[in-house]
């Protein structure tokens, strides 16, 4: 079964089309990337998958769940790291998880030992009691990873999970995210930066709404720069 399976899917923006007819799937278990220049249609594909748009076209399933049909089941299987900061900066590490385990129906007690599961797994364990504003913008970011899976999703969506970190932690989160697809949580991981992937991950390319390419990104050969230039006649 795929974590998540997207078919022939398209949005519109009034008479703008966003996406047009995009196919892809995440196999169990891959570390994927969907690369694209700006205004690509990323953010536009997550808001479907998330069910902040309506998908009126095509299908969307996650872990085998029909997202119009079954969205509370299909909802449920999926994590989200979302561009833009998702915890509150004034409460603690330990409130923020118990906050978003709440939201997905997990009791105090279950919560607490999930927060220090999820925290073990990305690196953050002695940060429980400390207070977001306080932590580092990588720490930021792998609480947030932390955050996205206190329900144990199938997939994680990431939408350009390391903007604003220095080098570092930018590899620091894309190595974390892929030690956790060895363990066996999938990952969609919306990029326009190259040097984040690596040859054998999944790779979708999507420009101007359309998917160019789909499939390992070794299958484009050791220069991804000049084939992503080569396809979308744009510099990434
Ligand atoms: N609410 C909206 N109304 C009209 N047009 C929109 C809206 N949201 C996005 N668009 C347009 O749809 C296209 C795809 O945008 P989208 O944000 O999905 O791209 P992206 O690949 O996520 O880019 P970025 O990396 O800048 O977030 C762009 O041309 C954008 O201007």
């Amino acid at each position: 079964m795929q974590a998540l399976s997207i078919q022939n899917v398209s949005h519109s923006f009034g008479r703008f089309q966003a996406l047009r007819d995009v196919s892809l799937n995440v196999p169990q278990g891959s570390f994927t990337a969907l690369l694209g220049v700006n205004g690509a249609g990323k953010t536009t594909l997550f808001s479907l998958i998330t069910r902040l748009y309506d998908n009126t076209s095509g299908r969307i399933t996650v872990a085998g769940h029909d997202l119009r049909r079954q969205p509370g089941a299909a909802l449920a299987r999926l994590g989200v790291v979302f561009q833009s900061r998702a915890l509150d900066a004034d409460l603690t590490v330990a409130q923020n998880l118990a906050y978003h385990a709440a939201l997905h129906g997990i009791g105090r007690a279950q919560a607490r030992l999930r927060s220090a599961e999820v925290l073990a797994l990305v690196g953050l364990s002695d940060r429980l009691d400390a207070r977001v504003s306080a932590l580092s913008g990588g720490q930021q970011r792998r609480a947030e990873i932390a955050r996205a899976l206190i329900h144990r999703p199938d997939i994680l969506l990431l939408d350009e999970a390391t903007v604003g970190l220095d080098v570092k932690s930018r590899a620091e989160v894309v190595a974390l995210t892929r030690s956790l697809t060895a363990q066996g949580v999938s990952a969609l991981w919306a990029t326009h930066i190259l040097d984040e992937i690596q040859p054998q991950d999944g790779l979708v390319i999507l420009h101007k709404g359309q998917v160019l390419a789909d499939g390992r990104a070794a299958d484009l050969g050791a220069d991804l720069t000049g084939a992503f230039l080569r396809l979308t006649g744009e510099q990434p």
